[in-house]
């Protein structure tokens, strides 16, 4: 397998490395999160965030666990609740001197040329002042209802989309779980790692089902969407655990860590740090 040299990546966390099981903001992992993406943003590479968790953080705003069903509350929660996870980051970021920006998309944003190429010029001018973009979908825009053209149906295929535009070297999605495997480990305790995928064949697609967690949406079946689009553009994405989000200075360094999507592996940038 040909070593391909990392310098652009992207990183998308999912809500539940961002909300602790009882609802609260896990200030402990964003705090890792921001120092992990600072580091590599201060060693030359250029770092795009992408992250869920409005939902989950406008709840725990709220003293709530449940989501409301009605959509637009769901709206309403994650308006509000994107406004405290940005005020979070924003802290924690500018602990380790690192600068962010925000962006909120719609699948149409990225679909329709004039659009793209607006919001790409943006996260381009954003990376050459070394400061980091964080996406979120549109959540308040982003249904049917209010006349788009289609929605996300979830951030891993928004960060799919994003890595492959931006010319991505690496896509690095945390999850509640160690990777992909053979079958759901929520509910087969005898479910194996698969550590490499090149392809996506019928039987990992088969392995995919939908969330078993409470905070989370798309469960593996959208992570294996993402892995389709990163190997269809040749690119490389690595799923694993976000508990600690400083596993990404580990999957950065080329340790063998989750699951492995792509044809290449991962060699780091040459900087002046032998490791991080
Ligand atoms: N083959 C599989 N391998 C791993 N996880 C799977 C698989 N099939 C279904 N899942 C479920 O997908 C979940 C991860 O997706 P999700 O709950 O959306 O998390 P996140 O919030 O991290 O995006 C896992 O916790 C697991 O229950
Ligand atoms: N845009 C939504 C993402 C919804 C969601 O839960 O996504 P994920 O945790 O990545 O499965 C939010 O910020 O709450």
């Amino acid at each position: 397998m040909e070593a391909k040299m990392i310098r652009r990546l992207v990183v998308k966390v999912g809500t539940s490395s961002l909300v602790m099981k009882n609802g609260r903001i896990n200030l402990p992992s964003i705090d890792r999160l921001a120092y992990s993406l600072s580091a590599l943003n201060n060693a030359g590479y250029q770092v795009v965030l992408v992250s869920s968790g409005a939902m989950g953080a406008g709840l725990a705003s709220l003293n709530k666990t449940q989501r409301p069903a009605a959509i637009a509350e769901q709206q309403a929660l994650a308006s509000l609740g994107q406004v405290e996870l940005m005020r979070i980051y924003s802290q924690r970021f500018l602990d380790y001197q690192t600068r962010i920006a925000q962006l909120l998309l719609t699948r149409d944003n990225l679909e329709y040329p004039l659009n793209r190429t607006n919001v790409l010029n943006t996260i381009e001018a954003l990376l050459q002042q070394k400061i980091v973009p964080i996406i979120n979908e549109n959540d308040p825009v982003s249904v049917d209802e209010l006349d788009h053209h289609t929605t996300f149906s979830d951030n891993d295929e928004l960060s799919a989309l994003v890595a492959t535009r931006i010319g991505a070297d690496l896509l690095i999605v945390l999850s509640d779980i160690d990777g992909l495997f053979d079958k759901d480990p929520h509910k087969n305790a005898d479910a194996k790692l698969i550590e490499n995928v090149a392809e996506l064949t019928p039987t990992i697609r088969l392995s995919a089902t939908g969330s078993s967690t409470r905070f989370g949406t798309g469960g593996m079946v959208t992570k294996l969407k993402a892995a389709e689009t990163i190997l269809n553009a040749d690119r490389q994405m690595v799923l694993c655990n976000g508990q600690d989000p400083r596993v990404i200075l580990k999957v950065v360094n080329g340790q063998p860590i989750g699951t492995h999507f792509g044809r290449h592996s991962i060699k780091p940038l040459a900087t002046d740090k032998e490791e991080f």
